[in-house]
């Protein structure tokens, strides 16, 4: 069997060797010459799946080692019989760290109260659910939107209207679609950014063209008032370098890459090869990925709980160092700062998940105690 792999998905051959014949190749470059022989095709984000890419192939099988699938031509894959498999939540705890991290850094720039706001959370999947989860452990105030959710499932939703006029901070989580009932590309377009309330802080860690990326620009130039946080941009990686400068913080497609998200990426698409394949599960994630090493924090019980709750954050995930590189990296051409995007999300660094952070409480205190809780601070059990 040959399988034929987009370089950057980590643990491949451990995962996948058993199978055959592994080619990487890189997954912005692919083409159709690389994949006439495989039978399997394993991908991230950044590689088209679609008819140009596999007509004419023997591919059988094609797994994306990500949560998002909008790079997927799922009628075409359909038509083909071609089955295929997403990694659902695999990274989303990544990004709720990110999005936390930005929180405490907004918060400081701002000297803001996080507990006064009114936080507004657009699309309750994987990762807006985990994250509704810890705002509302944190005692804040949470308002949420996922129509499809609400139709399927009922209760209780706000409209994004209702978002918009009561929400001080909004974090966009849903896919990117562009046709059925509730499309979201262009989701937050010129006219719903200017009615965003003053002083909103707008956060998009979903996909780039979420937000109509041109109208944000001419509004933030025109609005000193609103703080836009973007790890996701609409022609990555193509960095409208205007609009980055306008963000408060800005990154590179990075807020998923806890080592930790990345690796279970590749695992739950291995689970859906073997059972493509109909063979048992051999290989444990458990058993290859690194034991955490965040360490301990211990935590006086008269610690100001506004500190803690920012050191915790920071410690696992603090956004300022991914925005400086990202920033010193748009100079140049742009092919020169597409090359520098995928250099940085290639060579990052890793990164462990906030519930490996192993917290101690020195003395009784329930205000932390609450922190610790929602954060969900060593609830991962250790691995090795
Ligand atoms: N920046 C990153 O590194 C990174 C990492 C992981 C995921 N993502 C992106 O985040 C997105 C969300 O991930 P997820 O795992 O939570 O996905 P998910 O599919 O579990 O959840 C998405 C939610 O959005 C809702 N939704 C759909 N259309 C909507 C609309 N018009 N308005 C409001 N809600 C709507 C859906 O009903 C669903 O509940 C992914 O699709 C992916 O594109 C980005
Ligand atoms: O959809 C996802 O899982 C994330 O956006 C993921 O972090 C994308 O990473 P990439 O596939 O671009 O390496």
């Amino acid at each position: 069997m040959l399988i034929v792999a987009d370089e950057n998905i980590p643990l491949l051959d451990a995962f996948f060797q058993g199978f055959g014949e592994i080619r990487r190749v890189p997954g912005r470059g692919i083409d159709r010459t690389m994949v006439e022989h495989a039978d399997v095709l394993l991908v991230r984000s950044v590689s088209q799946v679609n008819r140009a890419l596999l007509e004419g192939s023997k591919v059988r099988f094609v797994g994306t080692c990500t949560i998002g699938t909008d790079h997927l031509d799922l009628d075409y894959l359909a038509e083909a019989g071609i089955r295929w498999a997403s990694a659902p939540g695999c990274n989303a705890r990544g990004v709720v760290d990110y999005v936390l991290g930005s929180l405490m850094t907004l918060a400081e720039i701002e000297g803001a109260q996080l507990e006064q706001r009114t936080f507004g959370v657009v699309g309750a999947g994987q990762v807006g659910g985990r994250l509704i989860e810890v705002l509302k452990g944190l005692g804040w105030t949470v308002k949420v939107c996922d129509p499809p959710r609400q139709a399927a499932e009922g209760g209780d939703y706000v409209s994004l209207e209702q978002i918009i006029e009561q929400c001080d901070v909004i974090s966009l989580h849903t896919p990117l679609t562009r046709d059925g009932e509730q499309p979201t590309w262009h989701l937050f377009d010129e006219a719903r950014l200017n009615q965003l309330k003053p002083g909103t802080w707008l956060i998009n860690a979903a996909r780039g063209p979420v937000i109509d990326n041109a109208a944000l620009r001419e509004v933030l130039l025109e609005r000193e008032d609103l703080q836009a946080v973007l790890d996701v941009w609409e022609q990555e990686p193509t960095v409208d370098v205007d609009l980055a400068d306008l963000c408060v913080i800005a990154t590179p497609h990075i807020a998923g890459y806890s080592l930790d998200g990345r690796q279970r990426g590749t695992a739950q698409i291995y689970q859906a090869l073997c059972a493509f394949l109909e063979q048992p599960v051999e290989v444990s994630l458990s058993d290859l990925l690194p034991r955490p090493w965040l360490g301990g924090i211990t935590l006086d019980a008269a610690t100001d709980p506004a500190w803690a709750l920012a050191a915790l954050c920071r410690s696992v995930y603090d956004p300022r160092g991914d925005d400086a590189n990202f920033r010193r990296s748009l100079v140049g051409t742009v092919s020169e700062q597409r090359s520098a995007f995928d250099a940085l999300r290639k060579h990052y660094p890793p990164r462990r998940e906030i519930d490996s952070l192993k917290v101690r409480i020195e003395g009784q205190s329930a205000t932390l105690q609450q922190i610790v809780t929602a954060l969900g601070c060593g609830s991962k059990a250790c691995s090795r």
